[in-house]
């Protein structure tokens, strides 16, 4: 024998009626059927009845709604005949009791407590009616009659000894379809209308599967079963097939409605399973709850939220070693009917917070200070502090038992992810971690719970880029063409969230389509500023994400410092922070540590060969640098190595912009500051506490073609063409070139422009190559020596793309 349960979503529209009649009419076995109030109804009764005590006429309108969703239900689900005006009779009278009800209660302005479960219970009676009708050969059963409950400390509690008896009495004989109201009850002694409380009806059908040792209680509603967490938040939630009794009571006590948390106590008691199933996709698999759930699977089952938290705590030494302070603290709150969801308390007992629901807390703050006045008169203990605007999350899974890692794992990620946790209490029995979070953090924290504990196959990192030029496109080109490769292979979902450029900004937690983004931005981005990058940035509050600057800007590297302190990672082609004031530099790298996030600038220096790690690898092994002979202008060596009688000075520059070798401003490569700035990031990197002015520079290009705009360099460059060609002459007379050469030796930085012949280690270096020659206590007589395309989009992009894979740490 089997009992289902219709919630009032099941039975609130035409469509979901008829899906229930085939739901029940396709079961070979006897089964019980336990339905809600149509839905809405409920919430209308009440709000009717209070509009009609308070004097308010309008009442008549919700009352013709209620009679007029009734009616009609009548008139679309059953076909016209004998069955249906025998329906409406009992339906149409049952409506004009309760219109005689409200009008009573319109006229003398009195709502009482049992006046007000009178009417309440008029929503199951109405339903459960009409589907009894609808469904063939069912009996009609009133639950008033053998679901009874007792008055205690002013509530209406089950008495379940005489209930089960009753229940048994009367299905003695159980039909093959028996239609029962759920929710309602009556009190064994003055047989008045009660109630098992809003969701009761998953209790009733609860409490009738226990006492007639049914076979499964299924509970069918509007979702696929208990989910992995609120779907309305993480679009990933995904329906869990397995759920113990105790997970499911965790879970459905503690944000997720699900089930109405009563029920499970009775069936698991009984060892009945229950079967979550939705009725608007009855071929779902639901979830199942049971004594032994699934061993083999996740540690965690799922997460639960409650985002309305007001945390009070009360503080003071008076409070230490003191029996009896926390009696007083749930006394006081339960002789003031409120209910208490978390409590930490520290070893030292100086201080204990309580999770309260947010309107609560001004009462319970009243409450405490009142039965504490004595201790805070006398200074022994502080008033209470209430800290509203919370949220409540709670992780939960019997797996977690005995299971090292799971709570360092889980704050380890939110740590990470820089969500701070005010407070955080785990039972003895393991099987729920609760923390409260600031309530504006409660999406982000939801996520990275999730996908970290729920989607670890799937490791996902959400990049901002900043920059689609050379370097940015080819960057947005490669993640493209690997999205799908390092997914599937590597289990990383590289998810672009954010682009930009000087003039539009697109932002997405979706994650942005790559086809066609350029197009997109262009048409649907909205306007790019500094100040909107750094806002919708850090406003998104993501999980796992990093800022990667492909841009050349000044103003953008002034965000590294915001970003990393909000736990984003910053991966840079951008040079100007880690060259800038040494202070800035070390700022950021300290904020980076102290935060747990990541600011990689690899392609700083030679674009994506290995300089900057290879020079961490050998300080952090104990090493030490002791010299830096390098060329790491990409644009000088394409420009010292294709120079010629046939292509001047100024074609060179022009070609080396073209080749995506310089700087969005080449000026910047041929006044040496380039090679400046990865100097300097490299003997910072090696140790010392460099400066770009404490870089000494000897330079080929006169101070006055700087002057000016970059359109007046362009005009003026041409007039040194044949200075250079007659110098080049005399140069290829001695068998030598050119090379602009970076050396850093004692502290001391010096960039040059050096004439090299063949015995010269830099005399072959190709094209837009650069080498890097590091001596050191272990390299000395045999430096290390780095070399290869030292500029370039697909390389740099290449480097930047590794910087973002070694924060994925895959
Ligand atoms: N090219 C190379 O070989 C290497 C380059 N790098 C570094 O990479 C960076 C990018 O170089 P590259 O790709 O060649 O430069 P590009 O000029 O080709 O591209 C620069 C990009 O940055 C955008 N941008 C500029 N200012 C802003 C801003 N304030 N806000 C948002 N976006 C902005 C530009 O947008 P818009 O077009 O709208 O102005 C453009 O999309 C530089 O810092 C460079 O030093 C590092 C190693 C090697
Ligand atoms: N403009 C730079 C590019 C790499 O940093 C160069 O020419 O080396």
């Amino acid at each position: 024998m089997k009992v289902l349960k219709f919630g009032g979503t099941s039975v609130g529209s035409v469509n979901s009626m008829l899906n229930v009649k085939k739901i029940v009419e396709a079961i070979d076995d006897k089964v019980i059927v336990v339905v809600s109030a149509l839905g809405g109804i409920t919430d209308k009764l009440i709000k009717t009845s209070n509009m009609a005590a308070s004097g308010d006429s309008g009442y008549e309108k919700e009352m013709k709604e209620i009679v007029n969703r009734h009616i009609e239900m009548v008139y679309t689900v059953i076909p016209a005949g004998e069955k249906r005006e025998l329906l409406l009779d009992c339906v149409n009278e049952l409506l004009s009791e309760l219109k005689d009800i409200f009008q009573g209660i319109y006229l003398i302005r009195d709502l009482s407590p049992k006046t007000s479960s009178t009417i309440v219970s008029y929503g199951e009676r109405l339903s459960s009616i009409i589907v009894a009708t609808l469904i063939d050969g069912a009996q009609w059963f009133d639950s008033r009659l053998f679901i009874k409950t007792e008055k205690k400390h002013n509530k209406h509690i089950l008495d379940s000894e005489l209930t089960n008896r009753l229940v048994r009495e009367t299905f003695r004989e159980i039909p093959r379809v028996s239609l029962v109201p759920g929710f309602i009850s009556s009190d064994k002694d003055t047989g008045e209308v009660t109630n098992l409380g809003r969701g009761g009806s998953d209790y009733t059908a609860s409490i009738i599967a226990a006492a007639l040792d049914a076979d499964v209680l299924e509970i069918w509603t509007d979702v696929d079963g208990f989910m992995t967490a609120d779907p309305r938040v993480i679009s990933t939630a995904y329906p869990i097939t397995e759920l113990s009794y105790v997970e499911a009571m965790e879970l459905c006590n503690f944000g997720a409605k699900v089930v109405y948390p009563p029920t499970i106590y009775p069936v698991c008691h009984k060892n009945i399973p229950i079967l979550i199933k939705n009725t608007f996709n009855p071929d779902a698999p639901g979830t199942i709850v049971k004594q032994e759930a699934d061993h083999s699977s996740k540690a965690i089952k799922g997460i639960s939220s409650i985002n309305d938290t007001c945390l009070i705590t009360m503080t003071g030494l008076g409070m230490v070693g003191v029996i009896g302070v926390n009696y007083r603290i749930f006394k006081t709150l339960a002789e003031n009917g409120i209910s208490v969801f978390l409590v930490s308390q520290a070893s030292s007992e100086n201080s204990t917070s309580i999770g309260v629901r947010n309107e609560d807390a001004a009462l319970a703050c009243k409450v405490l200070d009142e039965e504490f006045a004595k201790e805070i008169e006398m200074g022994e203990i502080s008033p209470m502090k209430a800290e509203g605007g919370l949220a409540t999350v709670a992780i939960v899974g019997e797996n977690m038992k005995h299971t090292p890692g799971i709570a360092g794992k889980l704050f380890g990620t939110l740590g990470r992810n820089g969500i701070n946790v005010i407070a955080c209490a785990q039972g003895a029995s393991e099987t729920n971690i609760s923390f409260v979070v600031e309530g504006g953090s409660l999406r982000k924290t939801l996520n990275v719970i999730h996908d970290s504990f729920f989607l670890s196959e799937y490791q996902v990192l959400n990049l901002f880029i900043c920059g689609i030029g050379t370097v940015g496109h080819s960057l947005i080109d490669q993640i493209h063409s690997q999205q799908e490769r390092l997914k599937q292979e590597r289990g990383l979902n590289l998810k672009i969230v954010g682009i930009a450029n000087g003039h539009k900004a697109m932002f997405t937690r979706a994650g942005i389509d790559l086809t066609n983004y350029r197009e997109e931005l262009e048409e649907k981005g909205m306007p790019s500023s500094t100040q909107v990058l750094h806002d919708e940035i850090i406003g998104m509050n993501i999980f796992n994400s990093v800022f990667v600057d492909c841009t050349a800007s000044e103003e953008i590297a002034s965000l590294y410092k915001d970003f990393l302190g909000h736990n984003i990672s910053v991966v840079a082609a951008n040079k100007i922070a880690a060259s800038s004031d040494y202070e800035i530099y070390a700022e950021l790298k300290r904020i980076a540590r102290h935060r747990g996030v990541k600011f990689l600038f690899e392609t700083n220096v030679g674009a994506g060969l290995p300089v900057i790690n290879t020079i961490n690898d050998l300080i952090n092994s104990g090493d030490k640098i002791l010299k830096i002979e390098a060329v790491l202008s990409g644009t000088l060596n394409y420009i010292f190595n294709e120079i010629s009688a046939d292509v001047p000075l100024s074609q060179t520059i022009r070609n080396a912009k073209e080749q995506g070798y310089s700087e969005p401003d080449p000026r910047i490569d041929l006044s040496g500051t380039d090679v400046v700035r990865k100097l300097v990031i490299l003997a910072r990197e090696a140790g010392y506490c460099l400066n770009q002015e404490d870089v000494e520079k000897h330079l080929f290009i006169p101070d006055s073609f700087f002057e000016g705009s970059l359109d007046d360099f362009w005009r003026k460059i041409p007039s040194l063409d044949a200075d250079f060609e007659a110098r080049r002459k005399v140069l290829e007379r001695e068998g030598k070139r050119w090379r602009f050469v970076a050396r850093f030796e004692g502290g001391k930085g010096v960039v040059e422009l050096v004439e090299v012949d063949r015995h010269h280690p830099f005399y072959e270096l190709a094209g837009s190559n650069n080498i890097i020659l590091l001596t050191t206590e272990r390299y000395n007589e045999y430096p290390m020596l780095i070399q290869g395309y030292g500029a370039g989009a697909s390389v740099t992009a290449a480097g930047v793309f590794a910087d973002i894979m070694s924060i994925a740490n895959i």
